[in-house]
């Protein structure tokens, strides 16, 4: 089980922050995957990722998102970029403890091939064809931008699994702005 810590990553203080990694086989119009076997968003599809762990040796959140992709899919991403934030809050109960800050990462290179592990079996799917109804109601609102390209910065509150807010913002500045965290000066610093 990772620790959290507030120290690596941008996003709110004292709330988790997380990594999420989309690779993409560009040769083959296909994305890599994986069904979530435990933890948080079990029996989903999702990207690899989790949350920072100063304690596993990370030194920035770039670190805890190649160490996760290591754990969870037995492969090293050798080209990841920062392409953005999300910041989930969960209603669920009045301690806000799912609540984490989760920096986007994207990249087309790595070592090695997907092996299942014991959080995460891997899946390859067409660029056209994202499966999100398996996957966390948000993603199909933002993915598709981080696919074509783009930033994307959001905040997503949730009741369970259903949204019952979100905001999208223009860029990292003004996201950490409006959601009350500190500056930085580069999302994956
Ligand atoms: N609404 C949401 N939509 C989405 O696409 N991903 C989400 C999400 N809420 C959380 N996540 C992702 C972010 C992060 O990669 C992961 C949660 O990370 P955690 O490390 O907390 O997961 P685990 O419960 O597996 O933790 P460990 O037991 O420490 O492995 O779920």
């Amino acid at each position: 089980m990772a620790t959290a810590s507030a120290s690596i990553g941008v996003g709110r203080a004292g709330v988790k922050h997380t990594t999420l990694v989309y690779l993409v086989d560009q040769a083959a119009s296909r994305i890599l995957l994986a069904l979530k076997k435990r933890g948080m968003g079990a029996g989903k599809v999702n990207g690899p990722g989790g949350k920072a762990d100063v304690s596993a040796g990370d030194t920035s959140i770039r670190a805890t998102a190649i160490r996760e992709t290591q754990e969870e899919m037995g492969i090293t991403p050798t080209d990841l970029q920062a392409r953005g934030l999300i910041s989930f809050v969960f209603t669920n109960d009045g301690e806000h403890s799912w609540d984490n800050d989760c920096t986007i990462f994207f990249g087309t290179q790595w070592d090695g091939e997907p092996t299942e592990s014991d959080e995460m079996a891997p899946e390859w799917h067409p660029l056209d064809a994202v499966p999100y109804d398996r996957m966390w109601p948000d993603d199909e609102l933002w993915l598709p931008d981080l696919l074509a390209g783009k930033e994307v910065y959001w905040q997503f509150t949730f009741d369970g699994d259903a949204i019952v807010d979100s905001a999208s913002y223009a860029d990292l500045p003004t996201m950490l702005a409006a959601i009350g965290a500190p500056e930085a000066a580069a999302l994956d610093a």
